[in-house]
């Protein structure tokens, strides 16, 4: 993109009050190192540790608090469920970050964030148990999203969508499924040799796109079972959650580094689910403020 283009107003839309549209922060509220989860509620959660707090701002299920963590600047955002959000908060996000909102020009020098989510997540592999963490060193994004970005060829891992295509019998009525690797770097920040490696779906939905029914019957019922036995360079599909691949491919196509790493709240395999999950998401989440 021209460097000298002047975005239009209806293409980023600035509020009155100089923030960005949907999560209504301004340039100054943006830290270069970013935790996003799914929940609202788990911002609170985040900033509990904090040890100054700046600002707390909320916009529809978007809630940011930004402040510190033993001296370093940090800021916790909330995308609500699903990946269609996480499009509008990498975008409004890098927008702060490398968009001149007075000239509504691309900034000459890129910033780049440090985003990790942590979110929630069911397990598709009988070792990987409820209360474990896994990282999305792979994320398959069920979304389609980042189909309508030009370039998702060049940061998409090509050879697993297409084995993963043929494997499963993908249903060309479905979106295709794109794949984005973590930034390796922040994988091995945070992830230490502790966290364990996995491949994690992005579903669409959280029902039949995960291959749950509970009144609608699914069009393809064996596809998890198909994605179970599937293995690329020797290893399985370990969990779903929803907004992963998005988070990864829309960091890579815009220059910042991400990842996910999900407390894993279900055991699709052996039908299992544990409802008080939080207690293991606060570990998760001290566990990825003391590493980042
Ligand atoms: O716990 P969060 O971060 O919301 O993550 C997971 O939980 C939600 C579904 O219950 C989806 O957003 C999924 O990705
Ligand atoms: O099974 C699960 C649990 C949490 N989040 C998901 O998306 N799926």
């Amino acid at each position: 993109m021209a460097e000298d283009r002047i975005i239009p107003p209806s293409e980023l839309i600035i509020n009155d009050d100089g923030s960005v549209f949907h999560i209504h922060l301004r340039p100054e509220h943006l830290r270069d190192n970013i935790l996003l989860v799914g929940d609202p509620e788990r911002v609170n959660m985040v900033a509990s540790y904090f040890d100054e707090i700046d600002y707390d701002i909320s916009s529809r299920e978007f809630h940011a608090i930004g402040g510190r963590y033993k001296g370093k600047d940090i800021m916790c955002i909330s995308h609500g469920i699903g990946p269609d959000n996480i499009e509008i908060v990498l975008t409004e996000l890098d927008a702060l970050a490398n968009i001149d909102f007075k000239t509504r020009k691309v900034k000459p020098h890129h910033c780049t964030l440090n985003l990790v989510r942590v979110g929630t997540s069911g397990s598709l592999v009988y070792d990987l148990k409820i209360g474990d963490f896994v990282v999305a060193q792979k994320a398959i994004g069920f979304d389609g999203i980042l189909n309508f970005y030009a370039d998702r060829d060049k940061v998409c891992d090509l050879d697993f969508e297409k084995a993963f295509c043929s494997y499963v019998a993908w249903d060309p009525t479905w979106a295709a499924p794109y794949v984005v690797d973590a930034d390796a770097d922040l994988v091995d920040r945070i992830g230490k040799d502790d966290m364990l490696r996995g491949y994690t779906i992005a579903a669409v939905g959280f029902y039949a796109p995960q291959g749950r029914e509970v009144r609608l019957k699914l069009k393809d019922p064996h596809l998890n079972s198909k994605i179970e036995s599937f293995r690329y360079d020797g290893r399985p599909v370990t969990n779903f959650e929803m907004e992963s691949a998005c988070l990864q491919g829309m960091a890579r196509l815009l220059g910042h580094k991400a990842m996910t790493v999900c407390c894993i709240i279900a055991q699709r395999v052996a039908e299992d689910v544990n409802t008080d999950y939080k207690p293991f998401v606060g570990n998760l989440i001290e566990t990825v403020l003391q590493r980042f």
